[in-house]
């Protein structure tokens, strides 16, 4: 048998964006150490590298787990700018979370100076449903409008984990095929959020902030 040639791995940035406490770590949690996290430990930013194989392609992401909490979001400007593909992440149970990212996709947009860039849009904590405050049929008509992809997943039951991020693999592996990504990792950008702060930095605030399920 002809031994199979190993096809190179395309390597992506993907930036989890969304409000403080959406579920943003446990969703990425999820997807790269197949773990629930019930603590609630606001983020300030960790990064994680995982591999993975998309419709037989080997790929390799950067995934950077971002701060919902207003008190770090200096840093966004700098990943949004090196970010290949977003995660926009709300919780079904807060239509706040849902306004929230509607302002994030305009400033990422804004700083890309691309209408097109890789995005999904992720409704969380959909165990919740009790609780929910964000109709389905409204996650669908965002959907339709930014014309990106729309789930509803649970980091807790582990529902859609694979499948939010897979589709955005799917994305920036189409945008790369068609030539348009301007960061593939044969033109890493000269400043890269992710080289400078390769760290997992997380730290509990001291004001007793804890446990907050939206
Ligand atoms: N029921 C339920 N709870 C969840 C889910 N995802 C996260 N949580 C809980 O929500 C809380 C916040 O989760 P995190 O993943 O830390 O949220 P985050 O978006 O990273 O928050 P920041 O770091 O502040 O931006 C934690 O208590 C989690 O256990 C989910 O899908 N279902």
């Amino acid at each position: 048998m002809p031994a199979r040639r190993l096809q190179p791995s395309r390597e992506f940035h993907v930036v989890v964006l969304g409000a403080g406490g959406v579920g943003k770590s446990c969703l990425t949690a999820q997807f790269v150490h197949n773990e629930w996290v019930e603590s609630y430990d606001p983020t300030i930013e960790d990064s994680y590298r995982t591999q993975l194989q998309v419709d037989g392609r080997q790929v390799v992401l950067e995934i950077l787990d971002t701060a919902g909490t207003e008190q770090f979001v200096a840093m966004r400007d700098l990943y949004m700018k090196t970010g290949q593909g977003f995660l926009l992440v709300f919780s079904i149970t807060s239509q706040a979370s849902l306004d929230e990212i509607a302002s994030l996709r305009d400033e990422i947009i804004r700083i890309k100076d691309d209408e097109s860039v890789p995005i999904v849009i992720v409704g969380n904590k959909a165990d919740l449903e009790e609780n929910r405050q964000v109709p389905r049929a409204r996650g669908f008509s965002v959907s339709q409008r930014w014309e990106a992809p729309y789930y509803e997943s649970s980091a807790r039951t582990r529902t859609n984990v694979e499948e939010c991020f897979i589709d955005l693999c799917r994305q920036m592996l189409r945008r790369e095929d068609e030539g348009g990504a301007e960061d593939s990792p044969t033109h890493k950008p000269e400043h890269s959020a992710y080289d400078s702060h390769k760290r997992r930095r997380r730290r509990r605030l001291r004001d007793g902030q804890r446990c907050v399920v939206l």
